[in-house]
């Protein structure tokens, strides 16, 4: 079975290098950009499988002129009738820009020459191209010619391009240049190919300066040595040939050693005034040099290349869909993991990186200095190419944490500590070890959300901050006699405890240690602060303060507490600073208290000297979700105070919440005297709301009827109509209980009533529930009425 050589000497001959002394390309730096021509449309197409249907060549030459290119090889238009015609169709459809030059290819064969001029006939500007092998086996086994043979055919042929371009330029108008490829130049003689090149040159005879120079295309037609011998032999040719100023020195690299680029650069340096090849390196075999690789190694250098390619993505979704060749995920500049890097220090480099860059263009911008671009691996700005930074970092098992915290400061605008990176870094290694795939950024978002409990109630842990004020209160124990009074911080909040509300209070130095105390005392869970930061997230009236909070499980030992090894980490976001901080502590608490079983609500509260009406209305928090106002606070401890005095000092939760429904008919199966029945609105013109419906009164159902301001004194004006005396609504307020489609709104509403005759006014509260906010108001006045000793008009 053939296999590769031992000896590959007895299968492969060496390159001979070029005796070249005193090379001056090795010390020379790039100034401008070569001249361009894109042969896409012709010896990139015809090296595909299927050659590309006039339609993608036009969409492709539009690409083209759009990119910047102005000599463009549109066709070898004596091949095929697909490409004579697409030559006919963009001249006759005035697709070519005027400062434009099209290029056609022809071999040294009259009636191809003259099949090409008719192709040509009527465009502005034409630049006939004409090759033929030159080399030794070329000579000696696909044309069988002698060097001299070999140098007729080119002058021959040259010439009558020559004598053609005269006549199409008299009866057209037209404008010819003329450009000769040696075929294989890079492996033939090179004394022989300036024997031809000069030939060819005077059987042209019309090389001149500037834009009448003639092109010598110097094409590397099979790559068969390093890219220095092709600009040693460019250099020499550059230094041999007569008349250089006459002469554009053209490039045609070749990819086959994978060197084109650096051929072509190193050949540029030797002497070269012009590059031929394709978009992405199509091309023959492995392809003609890439012009998109060429043009943006110039540009990183700070030298403009002439060509645009600012929307990168829409330049490769022409090219693959024309040549139907797709472009290699990594080449340069354009495959789509250039800008991405997977591992860790490289991410954590260029993550370091961007943040120097934002200070240092900060400053540059201040200083009205360039702001240069410097990021570790990244020799290029993927905005130039009209890319984002989305794939810059991307997370697999190789990456680290500082590609984690980019994507967490990208996508979640936090810039986490970086002991906390450390931490959340090794819950995305779980998670990659695990899949054994690269974590999307969605993955890593979701990831962060569950770990911290952050971003809304979706992500909400076993406790969750509902409402909170922190007041300041002065020190019970000021230490020294003339230090200034040292302000305590209290915490008075109510939470969700395994989806129970509870209300916790604590107090400290701040709004942190007010909390962890409050959690201590009420919950059992005593941790200590470890590190606490905060950074801005926005900017203006909508930016937002984001905290990082690291807890760590108190021990009888201070220092031990603080060098404990594990610690648990939280975030929180919020307008307000203190609020921030305090989910940022719940974040990182949820996190250390995992599982464990937290300490149940007390069953029963005493009565006692300490027990006060704050107690009383945490209790009704807790147990009911309701927060009630100030004044029905007083008058429900009043009623539990009664109801304690005929017990034995004590009540269990469950009465004391049954009491408080009872006392003011909240969700009781009892309708109460006044019982709200079916109703509606009308609009009185020019007035407020017409409650018009049934009420059912001492068990009998009317009719009533009543208008008001809104819809809670229409009810009651309504009510007004069934009974003596006056109904003054005192208090009203509502608050909602319960999420989502679960939310109710429920009003606590406080009557005067006053009937003449009698002395006192009477008051009492009633509480109504109900989806609908209105319907609850008014079933609060009818339990409020209900309390009162109402007298009902006599039918
Ligand atoms: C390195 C390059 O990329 S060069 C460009 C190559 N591109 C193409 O070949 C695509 C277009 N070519 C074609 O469509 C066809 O080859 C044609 C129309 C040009 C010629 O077709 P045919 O006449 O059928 O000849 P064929 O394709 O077999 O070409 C080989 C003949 O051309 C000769 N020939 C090859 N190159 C040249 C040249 N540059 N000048 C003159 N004759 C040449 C060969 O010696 C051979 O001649 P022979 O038949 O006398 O032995
Ligand atoms: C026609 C010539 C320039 C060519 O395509 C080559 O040598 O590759």
């Amino acid at each position: 079975m053939p296999c590769m050589l031992i000896d590959p000497t007895q299968k492969y001959r060496s390159y001979i290098p070029l005796v070249l002394d005193n090379r001056q390309w090795p010390t020379k730096t790039f100034t401008k950009a070569p001249i361009w021509l894109s042969t896409d449309l012709r010896d990139g197409n015809q090296a595909l499988a299927c050659p590309m249907t006039a339609d993608q060549k036009l969409t492709f030459f539009r690409l083209l002129v759009k990119c910047g290119f102005k000599e463009i090889e549109i066709a070898y238009p004596s091949a095929s009738d697909t490409d004579f015609s697409f030559v006919r169709y963009l001249i006759e459809n005035n697709e070519i820009p005027d400062d434009v030059w099209i290029q056609v290819l022809t071999p040294a064969r009259e009636d191809l020459i003259r099949r090409s001029f008719e192709a040509v006939t009527g465009a502005k500007h034409v630049i006939m191209h004409m090759y033929n092998a030159l080399c030794p086996m070329f000579r000696e086994v696909v044309f069988r010619n002698s060097k001299e043979q070999t140098v007729e055919l080119a002058s021959k042929h040259s010439k009558l391009i020559s004598e053609l371009a005269d006549q199409y330029s008299a009866s057209h108008g037209m404008k010819f240049r003329y450009e000769y490829s040696p075929e294989t130049f890079t492996q033939t003689e090179l004394e022989f190919s300036l024997q031809v090149c000069e030939a060819v040159k005077t059987a042209w005879g019309k090389a001149g300066p500037g834009i009448d120079r003639i092109i010598f295309n110097l094409p590397a037609t099979v790559e068969i040595a390093p890219p220095n011998h092709y600009a040693d032999q460019i250099e020499y040719f550059a230094a041999h040939i007569s008349e250089r100023e006459n002469i554009i020195i053209s490039l045609h690299p070749h990819n086959d050693r994978g060197t084109a680029v650096a051929a072509a650069e190193l050949a540029v340096l030797g002497g070269a005034d012009r590059v031929e090849g394709c978009l992405f390196g199509n091309g023959e075999r492995t392809g003609n040099v890439d012009l998109v690789t060429l043009a943006l190694n110039l540009y990183t250098q700070g030298i403009t290349p002439n060509l645009d390619f600012s929307d990168i993505q829409s330049v490769i979704d022409i090219v693959t869909s024309c040549n139907d060749l797709p472009v290699h995920p990594r080449h340069p500049y354009a495959g789509e993991l250039v800008f991405t890097a997977f591992s860790g220090s490289h991410q954590d480099a260029i993550k370091k990186g961007f943040e120097a860059q934002g200070i240092r263009h900060k400053k540059n911008a201040e200083n009205g200095e360039l702001k240069m671009w410097d990021i570790p691996y990244m020799p290029l700005d993927p905005a130039d190419l009209g890319c984002s930074y989305e794939a810059v970092i991307r997370v697999n098992a190789q990456s680290g944490k500082g590609g984690v915290a980019y994507l967490v400061k990208q996508h979640l605008q936090l810039d986490l500590p970086r002991n906390m990176q450390v931490a959340f870094y090794k819950v995305i290694q779980q998670i990659s070890d695990r899949e054994a795939r690269e974590i999307t950024v969605e993955d890593l978002t979701t990831a962060f959300r569950e770990t911290y409990h952050f971003g809304g109630s979706k992500y909400e842990g076993r406790l969750a901050l509902k409402s909170f004020r922190i007041t300041a209160e002065p020190s019970p124990d000021p230490t020294h006699d003339g230090e200034p009074f040292d302000e305590r911080r209290r915490f008075d909040g109510t939470m969700l405890v395994d989806g129970v509300l509870r209300v916790i209070r604590g107090d400290g130095n701040g709004p942190i240690s007010a909390l962890l105390d409050a959690l201590r005392t009420h919950l059992e869970i005593d941790m200590t602060l470890r590190g606490y930061t905060e950074h801005a997230v926005g900017e203006g009236e909508t930016s937002k303060a984001a905290s990082y909070i690291e807890l760590v499980a108190t021990t009888d030992d201070v220092k031990e507490t603080r060098q404990a090894s594990e610690s648990w980490w939280g975030v929180g976001l919020d307008s307000d600073i203190a609020a921030s901080s305090l989910h940022a502590v719940l974040s990182a608490v949820n996190a250390a208290i995992g599982d464990r079983v937290l300490p149940e609500l007390k069953l029963s509260v005493g009565f006692n000297a300490t027990s006060g009406q704050s107690d009383v209305s945490d209790a009704i928090v807790n147990t009911l979700g309701l927060t009630l106002p100030r004044r029905l606070q007083t008058s429900f401890f009043e009623v539990v105070q009664r109801a304690v005095r005929e017990s034995d000092g004590k009540i269990s939760y469950e009465d004391l919440t049954r009491l408080f429904r009872e006392t003011y008919g909240y969700e009781v199966e009892n309708k109460g005297r006044f019982y709200l029945g079916d109703f509606c609105f009308e609009r009185v013109e020019g007035g407020g709301p017409r409650f018009k419906g049934d009420m059912e009164i001492d068990g009998v159902v009317c009719k009533v009827i009543g208008e008001g301001n809104g819809p809670l004194s229409a009810a009651l004006a309504a009510l007004h109509s069934q009974v003596e005396g006056t109904l003054v609504c005192r208090e009203y307020s509502e608050h909602s209980v319960g999420e989502g489609s679960d939310v109710k709104a429920v009003s606590f509403v406080e009557l005067l009533y006053e009937l003449p005759g009698r002395v006192k006014k009477e008051a009492a509260w009633g509480l109504g529930s109900d989806t609908d906010i209105t319907v609850s108001g008014i079933r609060a006045v009818l339990r409020a009425a209900s309390k009162l000793g109402v007298v009902a008009k006599k039918a």
